[in-house]
């Protein structure tokens, strides 16, 4: 990343949902940048708040939540966003002409009776935009995610495999020129070698059209070889953040390092990153100190009663424990990773 401009910053972000049972906190005090051209990674378990914290950048959370902070987008040329303060209209236009979320389960959300065609067309149309030229993007677009753009402008969805609907899906989310692309676990419901080949694409893509990607995923090994940064959740926040070799060879919370260590080839995906023993936190309770206190081995009074800021690591790279320093002695990674991403080059393959 030579260019560490921000494009996002997002400040003091909670998410909240008003159960019967309580006030659910889904997303806590988050703060974090995102550096135009980069691609950022959101990693952790399941319901750990990735996809809030995500939807967030977008003033996209679910319904009933509520979402408060700050999210600040900063567009190439222009003032500055306030995401959480845009009307409804100027939020239908940022999402798609700004920033760009392809949701997660999204590849469903094809509408069945209609070709692929009229999804480009009505996007187009509906953001005023010029038919002809759009239909041209639009092509271009669907021969950079490697498909037959008049063969697929002429399919419905469910004549689609998974890999190719995923694909005209990003082509689609990018026809109105956003600056980023936010992809919720885009890979999941594809088979190992389509999960490689997306990837592959994502940096083409990235590169082609100048954008900012945001990848959140459960798939460590796949994120090492996209990502330049990787932020890493626990219980609805961020614990460390750093760039993918800080993580991979520097982790700095204990979390982090289980994590790690339950991946021990990172060569080899996991489905499910759910084995750290130690119960699942619940987004109702309110964990007096560090969240991650009940299950690590560093845990002393101190961190059961205070809760730990982000700490700088290094320059590059901060983790919300106050024992960072001793976390690499206290949970040991058992297999170290075999070779740096940095140098990896990712399968390529699939049904291109
Ligand atoms: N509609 C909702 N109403 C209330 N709580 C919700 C709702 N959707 C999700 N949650 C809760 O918010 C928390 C964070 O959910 P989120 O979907 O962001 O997790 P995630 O990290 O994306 O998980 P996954 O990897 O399974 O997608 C979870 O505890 C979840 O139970
Ligand atoms: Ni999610």
């Amino acid at each position: 990343m030579s260019n560490t401009e921000t494009i996002f910053e997002v400040r003091d972000l909670n998410v909240t949902f008003q159960m019967n049972r309580g006030q659910s906190r889904v997303v806590r005090d988050a703060d974090i940048d995102v550096a135009r051209n980069e691609t950022l990674g959101i990693i952790g378990e399941s319901g750990s708040g990735k996809s809030m914290l995500a939807s967030s950048f977008l003033n996209a959370v679910v319904e009933p939540g509520v979402t408060t902070g700050e999210v600040t987008f900063y567009p190439e040329d222009g003032n500055p966003v306030s995401v959480l303060d845009l009307s409804d209209s100027e939020l239908n236009r940022f999402r798609w002409e700004a920033v760009a979320m392809v949701f997660q389960g999204a590849m469903s959300s094809f509408n069945p009776v209609t070709k692929i065609r009229t999804h480009f067309r009505e996007t187009l149309q509906d953001h005023n935009r010029d038919i002809p030229a759009g239909m041209d993007r639009a092509r271009d677009l669907l021969e950079s995610v490697y498909l037959d753009p008049e063969r697929i402008l002429d399919s419905y969805a469910h004549e689609l495999s998974g890999g190719m609907k995923q694909r005209a899906l990003i082509a689609l989310s990018l026809v109105l020129e956003p600056d980023v692309l936010v992809l919720d676990e885009p890979t999941a419901a594809l088979d190992l070698l389509m999960q490689r080949s997306i990837v592959t694409l994502l940096r083409e893509l990235q590169a082609e059209y100048d954008l900012t990607l945001v990848f959140i995923t459960h798939d460590l090994p796949l994120l090492t070889k996209l990502a330049d940064r990787i932020a890493v959740m626990y219980a609805f926040n961020i614990v460390e953040i750093g760039t993918t070799d800080d993580l991979l060879y520097n982790a700095s919370h204990p979390y982090t390092r289980a994590l790690l260590d339950t991946t021990p080839d990172l060569n080899v995906p996991v489905d499910e990153m759910d084995i750290i023993e130690g119960s699942k936190p619940d987004p109702v309770d309110q964990i007096p100190g560090c969240s991650y206190h009940p299950r690590c081995p560093l845990a002393d009074d101190h961190c059961r009663s205070e809760e730990p800021a982000m700490m700088t690591v290094r320059n590059t790279q901060e983790s919300a424990c106050f024992y960072y320093n001793q976390a690499a002695d206290a949970v040991p990674i058992s297999a170290a990773p075999s070779h740096s991403p940095t140098t990896d080059t990712a399968t390529d393959g699939g049904d291109r």
